[in-house]
């Protein structure tokens, strides 16, 4: 097992990755404040390893919520489920909430922690890649809005992350190709030689090879942490995180939420933010190849919707997180590995992008 630190003084927490760590119950209940724990999972995931989580609560008082499963039930409704379930188990601030998913149960998991009784403790334990190697480090949580992805939520750091990475066997493919888009996108901000060490391996990933997807996961975990630890409310650099998710969060809610999966729409989304950089003259023609062509190797879709506008992309795209005064700020590439965020951008450049007029 490795055990990394994502420092924040007082609210620092370990993040455990490893083979079989759903079998280990201590690094569940060290981090347990009082008597009792509420699993938070889905329809999908219960049936898997819901079992594991409830066998290493047996000493505490503990339930669990089972949820619909599905991007679509990211939402208010589905946050109220989850209230319901608390109070109906006279949940109180020493309860901890487990959230046994992929990125939707976790965000739910964690916003319904940040706000019942004004902030409870959660302990993220991810089953999903994309989960493993983002969504469950870095205290992000919310839930969706018709208009706009993520927009009603709150940071709330868990007090711990516990990766099994075992639990990547029963992941489908598309899920798992998903979750790479995630870890390349660590590449294309920071991390020139991932992408090198991706183009290698990239094989193995796809074979689930155990050596490769922890080694992935491991140094996809360290770059958020040192990222979050620097900036946890993203004021500055953390916002790199969020390349292509500008591209992205558009596309998934123009085309209903779970129709394209988050990292489908990121894949995406990181193509047309390096479309962009090659039309400012920063990236060059070659370079946007290497990016797209990883990105289809991983399985990834890398051309927007045909049923999309450009006036739907900036529909979505105008009420981004990033806008700030009314002005949209993109994260766009300075060259392979080196990422910037700016609203110093050509609009005319940016609307050859969305309709889809292609300058080189
Ligand atoms: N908070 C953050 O920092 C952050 C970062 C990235 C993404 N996200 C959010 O995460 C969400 C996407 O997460 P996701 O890709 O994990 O999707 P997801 O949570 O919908 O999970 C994908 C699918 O895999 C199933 N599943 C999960 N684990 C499984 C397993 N081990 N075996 C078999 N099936 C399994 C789920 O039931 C679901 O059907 C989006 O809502 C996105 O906005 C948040
Ligand atoms: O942790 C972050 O910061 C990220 O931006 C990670 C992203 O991969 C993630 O999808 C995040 O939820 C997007 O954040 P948002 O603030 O744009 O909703
Ligand atoms: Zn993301």
């Amino acid at each position: 097992m490795q055990t990394l630190n994502l420092d924040l003084g007082d609210r620092s927490y370990p993040i455990y990755i490893g083979q079989g760590l759903l079998q280990r119950p201590e690094l569940l209940t060290e981090h347990l404040q009082g008597k009792s724990a509420i699993a938070v999972t889905n329809t999908t995931i219960a049936p898997l390893y819901l079992a594991a989580v409830t066998t290493a609560l047996a000493a505490y008082k503990h339930s669990a919520v089972i949820l619909p499963d599905g991007e679509a039930y990211k939402n208010l409704a589905t946050l109220d489920q989850i209230y319901t379930h608390l109070l109906e188990h006279q949940a109180d601030r020493k309860t901890t909430l487990l959230a046994l998913g992929g990125g939707v149960v976790g965000d739910m998991t964690g916003f319904a922690a940040a706000s019942y009784q004004r902030g409870i403790n959660f302990i993220q334990v991810p089953t999903t890649l994309l989960a493993m190697v983002d969504s469950s480090v870095g205290g992000k949580t919310g839930v969706n809005h018709p208009l706009g992805k993520n927009m009603i939520g709150a940071f709330h750091q868990p007090q711990a992350v516990i990766i099994d990475t075992d639990t990547l066997n029963t992941l489908a493919d598309r899920e798992l190709s998903a979750g790479l888009a995630e870890v390349i996108k660590y590449g294309l901000i920071r991390d020139p030689e991932f992408l090198t060490w991706l183009d290698t391996e990239m094989e193995a990933l796809l074979a689930r090879d155990p050596e490769a997807l922890s080694y992935a996961i491991e140094r996809s975990c360290r770059h958020k942490a040192e990222i979050v630890a620097a900036d946890e409310r993203e004021s500055g650099q953390r916002a790199l995180l969020n390349l292509g998710h500008t591209f992205g969060h558009a596309i998934e809610a123009a085309m209903g939420y779970g129709q394209w999966l988050h990292g489908e729409a990121v894949a995406t989304g990181m193509v047309m933010a390096a479309e962009l950089s090659v039309q400012m003259g920063w990236l060059t023609q070659a370079e946007l190849h290497v990016i797209r062509h990883l990105l289809e190797r991983a399985g990834l879709p890398t051309e927007p919707p045909t049923t999309m506008t450009g006036d739907d992309f900036m529909r979505f795209m105008s009420v981004d997180k990033k806008v700030l005064d009314g002005s949209l700020r993109l994260v766009l590439m300075k060259s392979l590995g080196e990422s910037i965020v700016t609203a110093d951008f050509d609009p005319a450049a940016l609307n050859r992008v969305l309709h889809r007029d292609r300058v080189s």
